[in-house]
């Protein structure tokens, strides 16, 4: 095994050195008395630990891809494999056509590939040639069973840690990189180093796991005495279109483990590793439900922001306020902060939704229902802002949207990626459906088989024919919006400001009166209005066909 290396963090040192025990430094350098210390002093303790030469991912996606590429980058003393079991996405990996659009993705996958960062379909080879292992699977949220529609379906986790426990010869630490409900790591922890256990089955999570069995799923006998299994909890913070700057410059690195002399030592080696690139006074270590459940309160603060601005985009729609100006002044204390408070169309991706139902979900197992109706409202906004946003362009369009056009522009869930997940435009277009339009869909990123599987409906079989008879992919926005009564700004690209494209050649090709919905305030709408379009903006009054003042 690695020698072990006892490391000492100066900076930490000299600054714990100036405090009292259970004192923390403020940001500006001085000791605020009283304060505890929130994270466990890593670099200040002599603790022995393993230096992992050799780190094996499962899950080549979204957070495992990047992560890892740029774990190897930072430190090209270690080997990287990232493992996956869907081959496709492993052959598009080893290719030119990397398997996601992330800025910057490529250049740091190019400089490490082949040197010290594999892909591999062969999860086995990954698992027992590492020392550390992330489990980067997808954690969707159930669509079936107990506590289908808000609860994680934990069945990959479970899964690939099953595979960890089977396959391992030696020591692993084994890293939580999926986003989990708290507790998860006592579950992993059960399967990776119990005898003939009866498992609760992680994927109808339970919040007492000493509760066993539930589900009896009998483990095989994977007693391995010999073999040291140590859980850690790493959330990932990255967005994805910066996921490759969030990686580089992170605001924090969490980790989480037990408090045992194992555990700390777990986490020092993870540590290490981070170290390669990040200083050690942003690498916070903490318990591990702490850090399990920091990832979704994270989360659920973010998308609570949006949620907040978007409500009250509303009001500001209503009264004439405007919302970028409530933003900005309201972004300008700095208790409250500037980022994440730009209105939209509501807020998409694979996390946020996901993450909040199963705080939802954890919030009603522990018998909290007013906490668990709090959380939920946050995405009950989102879908009401989505409803709300739609409701306005029909009304505008003289209350009906039956054969006409409607140029979409933007598919992607935000700007920067080519990812559809939860994608407010998949929301909007279904909705334009129902109302009997055709709508013509551009987006730079995405591809048009991706959106075909985004309107089909779940279980349909063939339904692109039919949705192709109202839908249809553009090479470029000036075709979607050629002959359209309305575009509509879904995402924020930066290809669809007026200082990009051509809006006087758009708004020449369009029927009119002709229209632009900005959902994402990203146009000048003076300047647009100028070429003679009918603008609306999210979080603005409407500026046409006010019905009082029509009528007057
Ligand atoms: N996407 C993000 O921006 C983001 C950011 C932070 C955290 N997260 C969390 O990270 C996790 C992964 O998200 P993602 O977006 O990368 O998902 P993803 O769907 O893009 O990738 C997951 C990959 O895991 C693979 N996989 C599943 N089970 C496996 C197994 N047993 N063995 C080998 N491979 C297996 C799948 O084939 C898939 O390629 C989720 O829990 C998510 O909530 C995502
Ligand atoms: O002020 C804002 C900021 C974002 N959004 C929208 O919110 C969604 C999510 O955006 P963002 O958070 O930037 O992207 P994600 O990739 O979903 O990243 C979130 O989810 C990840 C997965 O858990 C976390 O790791 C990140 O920290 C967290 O920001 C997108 O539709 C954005 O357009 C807004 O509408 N207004």
């Amino acid at each position: 095994m690695a020698s072990i290396v006892p490391k000492l963090e100066s900076l930490a040192v000299n600054v714990t050195n100036q405090l009292s025990p259970g004192e923390e430094p403020s940001r500006a350098g001085a000791v605020t008395p009283g304060i505890k210390r929130l994270s466990r002093p890593l670099g200040a303790i002599d603790i022995p630990h393993v230096t992992i030469k050799s780190i094996c991912c499962i899950g080549a996606g979204y957070v495992g891809g990047p992560t890892c590429a740029v774990i190897a980058h930072k430190n090209p003393h270690i080997k990287v494999t990232i493992v996956d079991l869907n081959a496709a996405r492993i052959a598009a990996w080893n290719s030119d056509e990397l398997p996601i659009y992330e800025p910057g993705l490529d250049e740091v996958v190019k400089s490490t590939r082949g040197k010290n960062l594999f892909f591999s379909t062969d999860v086995d080879a990954g698992i027992l040639e590492a020392d550390l292992i992330f489990v980067s699977v997808n954690t969707p949220t159930k669509i079936k069973g107990i506590g289908a529609g808000f609860a994680a379906d934990l069945g990959y986790v479970e899964s690939a840690t099953r595979k960890i426990a089977e396959v391992a010869k030696s020591d692993k630490i084994v890293v939580e990189k999926s986003t989990v409900p708290c507790r998860t790591a006592q579950s992993m922890r059960y399967i990776v180093s119990t005898p003939n256990l009866f498992l609760t089955h992680l994927g109808s999570f339970s919040t007492n796991t000493d509760a066993l069995p539930t589900r009896g799923s009998q483990l095989e006998a994977n007693a391995k005495p010999d073999i040291h299994f140590d859980i850690l909890s790493n959330p990932e913070f990255l967005a994805e279109g910066t996921a490759i700057s969030d990686l580089f410059y992170p605001d924090r690195v969490l980790i989480g483990s037990l408090d045992t002399e194992r555990g700390r030592s777990a986490a020092a080696s993870l540590a290490d590793v981070y170290a390669g690139w990040v200083a050690r006074d942003q690498i916070i270590t903490m318990n591990l439900w702490s850090s399990e459940l920091s990832k979704l309160a994270a989360n659920a603060l973010l998308a609570q922001r949006i949620s907040s601005i978007n409500a009250l985009s509303a009001i500001c729609e209503a009264t004439g306020a405007d919302i970028d100006e409530v933003s900005y002044a309201c972004g300008l204390d700095t208790r409250i902060g500037p980022k994440f408070l730009k209105a939209s169309v509501g807020f998409g991706g694979s996390c946020f939704q996901k993450d909040i139902l199963n705080l939802v979900y954890l919030s009603e197992s522990l018998h909290l229902p007013e906490v668990a109706t709090y959380w939920k409202q946050v995405v009950e906004m989102n879908e009401y802002q989505k409803r709300r946003f739609t409701n306005r362009v029909i009304s505008c369009l003289f209350n009906t949207l039956t054969g006409k056009k409607i140029a979409v522009f933007g598919f992607a869930f935000k700007k920067d990626t080519g990812d559809t997940r939860e994608s407010p435009a998949i929301t909007l277009v279904n909705y334009f459906r129902e109302e009997k339009a055709y709508i013509s869909i551009y987006d730079p990123k995405v591809e048009e088989s991706q959106v075909w599987m985004d309107l089909a409906e779940p279980g349909v079989v063939d339904e692109t024919e039919v949705i192709k008879k109202q839908v249809s992919i553009a090479a470029d926005p000036y075709e979607a919006a050629a002959g359209a009564d309305a575009i509509v700004i879904c995402t924020e690209w930066n290809d669809f400001r007026e200082t990009v494209l051509d809006y006087e050649r758009i708004y020449a090709s369009m029927k009119k009166p002709a229209f632009i919905f900005d959902g994402r305030l990203i146009l000048d709408a003076k300047k647009v209005s100028e070429i003679g379009f009918k603008v609306e903006t999210i979080g603005r009054p409407r500026t046409t066909f006010v019905q009082s003042k029509d009528f007057e």
